[in-house]
């Protein structure tokens, strides 16, 4: 208030934490209802954990500031604390400054569309390998969890695509490394206590060596990454894999540690593998709420099957125009995080443009929020913006930023897509997904998640096509 931002006002504050805590609400409801109770406001004054946020919520000042203006905010607000850790330290997600430009600078090239082209094959050949498992050992119509099993499709193409390993880990759940994957988002209870100490009395985390992640798996990822390089190196090894790319064929490799590459890796992981298997979890969710979309999705894939005679080659898996509005729609509707989040570090000021508004002067350190989530369902932007309409996109050009945008935005949002495309394509050829009754009438999320995903998980049914 005192810097002329609106906000909500003191009473209504402590009203809505009161129902947060006793409704159990998620950081998407948040997210909405900041853009739909201020409508008219450019940005809004809110607190995380009592941290005073400036929620920008205007289109072009958003713009402005990951991108023209990124200098003033080239760091994630760090909402991982430090523990020590030479791994987490290193992840690009929370890396900030010259050593976050210069990783950032060395892992680019790894996701253009050309690379990604290497490791179309692997993709292709997981994707039908799975689809074939489930075909012969899922009883007809069988109701399953579908985010689990696309976990498991997830975990193959990573594991292909980084190292080069065959994991298989529908016919196999036990393998070591699916397991350690999966571990990376053991988000329990102890989990939070483990952050919440080590932020609040570092010394005493110090003391007791707690570590953010559960260092049996940093200390695996570390073992495969260094064993998988030496190899490569030793043999004169070539594969078509982010390893390579990353390592071997990277001309500043000798400036790569073990941690940096495991760090690099690490974050890849987590960053990607829990937000590309929720994103195939909604689309299942999606179409199987709406079987006209499917419909029209699976005429769309079946024409193209035929067409090339069974082998979709790269170029046209890319070209799928209606798939590609099924995957922007369901991103749309569920994006990956309620916010993104900056840190001022260089003094900005945002000009007063409409009347009322003052100049506001953030200073280093103040923290600004984009409600991601909110804004993607918000009515002035979209036309019934809860309704899952995935034609929208084929004219859409209103604020939509799934993988953020800017310097700092998603490294791996081309892989993700194409990972997507390719494993929806070969599911729907094979499979129609249908409500059951487990499924959930709708979807809540979970809130102890940082990343959005459905408290109930994902029940279909799945049943083999003609
Ligand atoms: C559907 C899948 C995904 C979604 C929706 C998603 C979304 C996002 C978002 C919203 C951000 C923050 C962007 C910003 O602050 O401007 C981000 C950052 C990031 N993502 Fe993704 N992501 C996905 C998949 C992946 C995958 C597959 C990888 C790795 C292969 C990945 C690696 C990263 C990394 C490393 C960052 C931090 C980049 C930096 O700070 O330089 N993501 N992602």
């Amino acid at each position: 208030n005192r810097r002329g931002i609106r906000q909500y006002n003191f009473w209504t504050i402590w009203w809505k934490n009161f129902n947060d805590v006793i409704r159990q609400l998620s950081y998407c409801e948040r997210s909405i209802s900041l853009c739909r109770d201020f409508p008219n406001e450019r940005y809004v004054g809110t607190y995380q954990s009592g941290i005073p946020t400036l929620c920008v919520k205007d289109p072009k000042l958003i713009q402005k500031i990951l991108t023209k203006d990124f200098d003033h905010f080239r760091n994630r607000y760090p909402r991982l604390p430090d523990d020590g850790d030479p791994v987490l330290r290193k992840s690009l997600f929370l890396l900030n400054g010259t050593p976050w430009k210069t990783l950032r600078k060395v892992a680019s090239p790894i996701f253009t569309l050309k690379k990604l082209k290497i490791m179309y094959a692997a993709m292709m050949e997981c994707s039908i390998n799975h689809c074939k498992i489930l075909e012969h050992q899922v009883a007809p119509d069988a109701v399953l969890e579908m985010k689990s099993i696309l976990a498991h499709l997830a975990t193959d193409i990573f594991c292909l695509t980084h190292f080069s390993i065959y994991v298989n880990s529908l016919s196999d759940p036990n393998n070591k490394l699916y397991n350690m994957i999966k571990s990376i988002f053991d988000l329990d209870i102890r989990f939070y206590l483990r952050v919440g100490l080590i932020k609040i009395f570092p010394p005493i985390a110090r003391f007791l060596g707690l570590r953010v992640f559960n260092q049996e798996m940093i200390l695996y990822f570390q073992k495969l990454v260094d064993e998988n390089r030496k190899a490569r190196v030793e043999n004169n090894l070539e594969r078509p894999d982010i390893i390579d790319l990353l390592y071997i064929q990277n001309k500043d490799n000798e400036n790569l540690t073990v941690e940096d590459t495991t760090a690099t890796i690490v974050s890849f992981f987590a960053a990607g593998f829990d937000t590309v298997s929720s994103l195939m979890g909604f689309i299942t969710f999606e179409l199987a709420k709406n079987p006209q979309k499917q419909q029209k999705l699976q005429t769309e894939i079946d024409e193209t099957f035929k067409a090339c005679n069974g082998n979709v080659p790269y170029e046209t898996m890319l070209k799928l125009k209606f798939l590609d509005c099924v995957i922007s729609e369901t991103l749309r509707l569920w994006s990956a995080t309620a916010f993104m989040e900056r840190e001022c570090v260089k003094p900005y000021t945002i000009p007063a443009e409409v009347q009322g508004e003052k100049p506001i002067h953030l200073k280093v350190g103040d923290v600004v929020a984009i409600p991601t989530f909110g804004l993607h369902r918000d009515p002035k932007f979209y036309e019934e913006p809860d309704s899952f309409k995935p034609e929208r996109f084929l004219t859409c050009d209103e604020f939509f930023m799934p993988f953020g945008n800017g310097p700092r935005q998603c490294i791996g949002n081309r892989y993700s897509m194409v990972v997507t495309k390719v494993a929806m394509f070969n599911l729907f050829l094979k499979f129609n997904i249908l409500p059951s009754e487990k499924t959930a009438k709708e979807i809540r999320v979970l809130r102890t998640n940082l990343q959005v995903v459905s408290k109930d998980g994902y029940w279909l049914k799945l049943q083999r096509r003609g």
